[in-house]
């Protein structure tokens, strides 16, 4: 077992400290200290993380901060600016900040510039998307595309969805639709209602031998031949997005049409290549752009700002602080911002793929925890649904609160109200209710007795539940940009910090080498070895399926 961080003065002084704060409550420190909020939040531009809701004093980040130091995270973000193959199970450099690169640096692979590759795609895909939304491109009977089916999984679906739903207002005249699940229901139900001659079908794949994308990919293809009749129409309505150029050229994709990126692109860092081309295809190559060119703000940030006042940097200290030394076992994304609904999915990936990981970077078993679940739904929906543990439950849960200040509809009384919720919700968290509070409340409505001391203890708040609130101006490409960068820089220092690789996901093989093993079975082959209840599970499909 890894015991050095254990052994860090810096993590044992964290421990003691840890011990003291857990003595505290939120609602005495901010009645305390009027500098409390000034001193604990943090600007980038239109930006503001206020970290000043958690359970932190200045002293926890002054401790947090040399933690950082002590395991280098400003080396590590020089390396991976550099070039360095840091995502070393794999042998890979990590240069999504490549991918948005506009300061005219070069940024180096083994000592070859990646810029002038980057740049080309970026042009390819300007060049195809306005020719699909202009008419340019059509189908193959000449009919105007409508229709953009994105066929990929994990992190070839999650970014580009969640960007295309948060860009909504940007969005057209295309539709964009995603297909991601081998489930067949996912295909059917979204090919339902497409005509083929307008549908274009991105087969989107970095390594392009994806189980649930292929077959994917493989069904739609039928479904567009046997409308179509012809497999020239391939040429015209199917586009792939990989790594791979001979898996595409065998798959049947001319590799004219494919838009290439690079196995220094990790998946779930990947929405900034080509893989971010249904966004294109959507909003608009300037809009794309302009989300490419507000994560490479906050990548210059992140660069460049001392550990102190660096967003990412703290975002990520915050959260290894509940996990390693306050017992936090998840972490809740509250986006108070509809058109943010599918962030907690994809940061679920994000997070959990790249940390989610027992061994350190010397493949020794860590001695301390790494990443929390992350889960969450948008507010005010999860109000009515599970705040009521976030309040009164047994957990500490960490929330992260996103909020735009300007909503982007024509109701601008919704949007007061969800500022309202959004604020409030964070205040309760912290403050609670306190027993003479609520027994001041009952007796207000008018009980007393008994009957007042039976509802008493269920109209406490214990309070002191800390969260992390991020207001912006308005969620436009730009913003997004920054916070989702904000969010992958913050993944790394943390993944720094645990010491684990945070590039690699060696734990979701063991789980499609096992499905390949039992599809043949379940296809009439001899059953292999397996437990009883596989054995009995397997032999229960057989049944009902009449087999
Ligand atoms: O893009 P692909 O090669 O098809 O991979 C799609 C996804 O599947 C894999 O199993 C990984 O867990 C993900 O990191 C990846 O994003």
């Amino acid at each position: 077992m890894s015991e050095t961080r254990l052994g860090w003065p810096e993590w044992q002084a964290l421990e003691a400290h840890a011990r003291a704060v857990r003595q505290l409550h939120l609602r005495r420190l901010f009645e305390e200290d009027p500098g409390r909020f000034e001193r604990l939040s943090f600007r980038f531009d239109d930006l503001l993380l206020d970290l000043s809701k958690n359970l932190v004093t200045d002293e926890t980040l002054r401790l947090l901060l040399r933690l950082a130091e002590r395991a280098d995270v400003p080396g590590w973000i020089a390396r991976m600016f550099a070039g360095e193959r840091i995502n070393h199970t794999e042998g890979r450099a990590v240069l999504h900040v490549a991918l948005r690169n506009r300061s005219g640096r070069p940024i180096r692979v083994d000592g070859e510039d990646v810029m002038p590759r980057v740049e080309a795609v970026l042009a390819r895909m300007r060049a195809f998307s306005e020719a699909v939304r202009t008419g340019a491109w059509r189908g193959h009977t000449g009919r105007r595309i409508t229709d953009v089916v994105n066929l990929g999984i994990g992190g070839s679906d999650l970014g580009p969805r969640m960007v295309c739903r948060a860009l909504r207002p940007w969005g057209g005249p295309l539709r964009v639709h995603f297909v991601a699940n081998v489930d067949g229901a996912d295909l059917a139900d979204t090919l339902a209602g497409l005509d083929p001659e307008r549908t274009l079908f991105i087969v989107a794949s970095k390594s392009f031998t994806t189980q649930e994308t292929l077959t994917n990919a493989r069904s739609a293809r039928a479904w567009l031949l046997e409308r179509l009749a012809d497999e020239a129409a391939v040429a015209r309505h199917f586009v792939a997005v990989s790594t791979h150029r001979e898996a595409v050229a065998a798959f049947g994709i001319d590799p004219a049409n494919m838009f290439e990126f690079w196995d220094w692109v990790g998946g779930r860092f990947s929405l900034w290549s080509a893989i971010g081309l249904p966004i294109a295809l959507y909003v608009g190559m300037d809009r794309f752009e302009a989300l490419l060119a507000g994560a490479h703000e906050m990548d210059e940030h992140f660069r460049t700002a001392p550990l102190g006042a660096n967003l990412p940097v703290l975002l990520a200290l915050v959260g290894v602080w509940y996990v390693d030394f306050l017992g936090a076992e998840t972490q809740a994304v509250l986006p108070y911002d509809q058109r943010l609904e599918r962030l907690p999915a994809y940061l679920q990936q994000a997070e959990m793929e790249s940390n989610g990981k027992s061994v350190d970077r010397a493949g020794r078993r860590v001695g301390w925890h790494t990443c929390p679940v992350v889960w969450g739904e948008p507010g005010t929906n999860g109000q009515h649904a599970f705040f009521q543990l976030l309040h009164q439950g047994t957990r500490l849960v960490p929330c992260d609160f996103l909020l735009a200040a300007e909503g982007g509809d024509p109701y601008p009384e919704h949007h007061r109200i969800l500022v309202a919720n959004a604020l409030a919700q964070a205040e309760a968290l912290m403050r609670g209710r306190t027993e003479a509070e609520a027994r001041a409340e009952l007796e207000a409505a008018g009980l007393s007795g008994e009957a007042l001391e039976r509802l008493l203890p269920h109209k406490v708040f214990p309070g002191n539940r800390p969260s992390t609130f991020i207001l912006y101006r308005r969620l436009d490409p730009r913003t997004l940009g920054r916070l989702i960068a904000l969010y992958e820089h913050k993944i790394f220092v943390q993944g720094v910090i645990w010491d684990v690789n945070a590039f690699d996901q060696w734990g979701v093989e063991l789980g499609k080498q096992l499905a390949s093993a039992i599809l043949p079975e379940l296809e009439g082959g001899a059953t292999g070895a397996h437990d009883a209840s596989t054995v009995g599970l397997m032999q229960h499909w057989r049944n009902l399926v009449g087999g």
